[in-house]
């Protein structure tokens, strides 16, 4: 991969201690729109959470493959995601929800013997901060969408949201300077929205409708939002899911923490009435949510990245 230039990307910061006015909903409808990607600030995760979250994730990578490789992928737990599959580079680890605590026993007792009761904490207390943080980004979203959505569709329609968390860590080779390398390939996500905690490495990048590649630069204390493909789908491609990717271009080790917010499996998804303008069609057949979710995890390729393996390729009216 040849270096590619750094095109640093201005998107909108929510401040989810304030509310919100019409100008800071019109930017954030234009950045859904043209991006599918924006940051909050004040969105009450501290800093001392993510320091503690990040030093027990990091003690979890450092074990040994053979114990890592009992979480998965072979593994009936299935929560661990070993190097070469992502990339050479990448490896992760999946907490899920509603139970965090008992996900994070589960995957905590194989890695150290024992649950580690201070890690279980901090990882369902980071777990229940995202939901409720989940829903109120939806809750600012569908306010963008229209007037009275949030009336109309939170209960009715994100009530069942589920989430979970993936901590990715990205171990470059050490001549990574010569040479760029994808850490994490091309891909959309396959939630409804995804909140992203990265280190300050740095790496992570959008494509812009024109085809380049846009660095989302970390600023302490924010958070990247974006769209996924749910709900891209869901607002009948009013909100963007934007393909996007990580690149590692410096010999030091990254951490990120992406919590996935999606419907629930038996949900159909399909873009209400009232949505679409006059005249308008809908750009997706109404499709079963589980449907969906196994037509990308069936391939590991739809799982990470490649084009194709997106909501476009699995539901569109063509
Ligand atoms: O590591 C990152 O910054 C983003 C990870 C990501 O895109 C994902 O896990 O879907
Ligand atoms: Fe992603």
């Amino acid at each position: 991969m040849s270096k590619s230039t750094k095109i640093p990307l201005e998107l909108p910061i929510l401040d989810m201690s304030k509310p919100m006015t019409s100008s800071s909903l019109y930017s954030l409808s234009q950045a859904c729109k043209d991006w599918g990607f924006f940051h909050i600030t004040e969105h009450g995760i501290s800093k001392d959470l993510y320091t503690k979250l990040c030093t027990l994730s990091n003690q979890a990578f450092s074990l040994s493959p053979d114990i890592k490789l009992k979480l998965g992928p072979s593994s009936s737990i299935n929560s661990y995601t070993p190097h070469f599959i992502a990339s050479p580079f990448f490896e992760s680890l999946r907490i899920s929800g509603p139970n965090f605590s008992s996900s994070a026993k589960i995957t905590t007792a194989v890695l150290f013997e024992n649950p580690n009761i201070e890690f279980c904490e901090i990882l369902a207390e980071y777990g229940h901060k995202m939901m409720e943080l989940s829903r109120r980004i939806m809750t600012i979203l569908l306010n963008c969408l229209g007037d009275g959505f949030e009336t109309k569709y939170l209960r009715s329609e994100f009530s069942k949201c589920h989430g979970y968390l993936r901590i990715n860590s990205y171990t470059p080779p050490r001549d990574i300077e010569l040479e760029e390398k994808e850490g994490l390939g091309m891909h959309t996500d396959m939630s409804c929205i995804t909140i992203v905690y990265q280190d300050d490495v740095g790496g992570l990048q959008v494509k812009s409708k024109e085809g380049k590649w846009m660095d989302i630069i970390p600023v302490g204390g924010r958070l990247v939002v974006n769209i996924g493909d749910l709900l891209q789908a869901w607002s009948n491609g009013r909100l963007r899911s934007s393909q996007h990717r990580v690149v590692l271009k410096k010999p030091v080790h990254r951490l990120s923490l992406a919590f996935f917010w999606c419907f629930e499996d038996e949900k159909i998804v399909s873009a209400p009435q009232e949505l679409l303008e006059e005249g308008e069609e809908r750009i997706y057949k109404p499709f079963l949510c589980c449907d969906y979710i196994k037509f990308r995890e069936n391939s590991e390729r739809g799982r990470f990245d490649k084009v194709g393996y997106t909501v476009d390729g699995f539901a569109a009216n063509m």
